[in-house]
């Protein structure tokens, strides 16, 4: 299986258990991997045979736009299933970090990984 990365993108959203956060804004930072096979864009030099980190990340920014959650493991499955459809990634891995939540700490956050591997049974 072959990877597109997306590293340390950053969203701004509302989210948060406090009231507080409800109306704040805070930055998210993301990892993602997205499971595919690049052989087909690469064989042809052509963006619509891959997934096309631009438009992920563009899809990514919007969606934390046009929600409010109070967890981030919330938001991070709503994600994840939100890529998968509108983009047919048959697997990935999704990191969800809250930069500052935790002041002794660097960030604290959850990752999942959804979906099958291309070439698993
Ligand atoms: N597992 C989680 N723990 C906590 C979350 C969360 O989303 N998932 N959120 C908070 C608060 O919103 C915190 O980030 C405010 O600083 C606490 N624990």
């Amino acid at each position: 299986m072959d990877l597109v990365l997306i590293d340390a993108l950053e969203v701004d959203t509302v989210i948060g258990v406090y009231d507080w956060e409800r109306s704040i804004t805070q930055t998210l930072r993301l990892d993602l991997e997205l499971g595919t096979d690049i052989r087909p864009a690469a064989a042809g030099d052509d963006i619509a045979l891959t997934l096309d980190y631009a438009a992920i990340s563009e899809r990514v920014n919007a969606f934390a736009g046009e929600h409010r959650f109070a967890l981030v493991e919330t938001f991070t499955e709503r994600l994840a299933e939100t890529l998968r459809a509108d983009f047919g990634i048959a697997w990935l891995r999704l990191t969800v970090r809250k930069p500052g939540a935790v002041s002794a700490a660097g960030a604290v956050g959850v990752s999942i990984e959804r979906g099958t591997r291309p070439g698993d049974a």
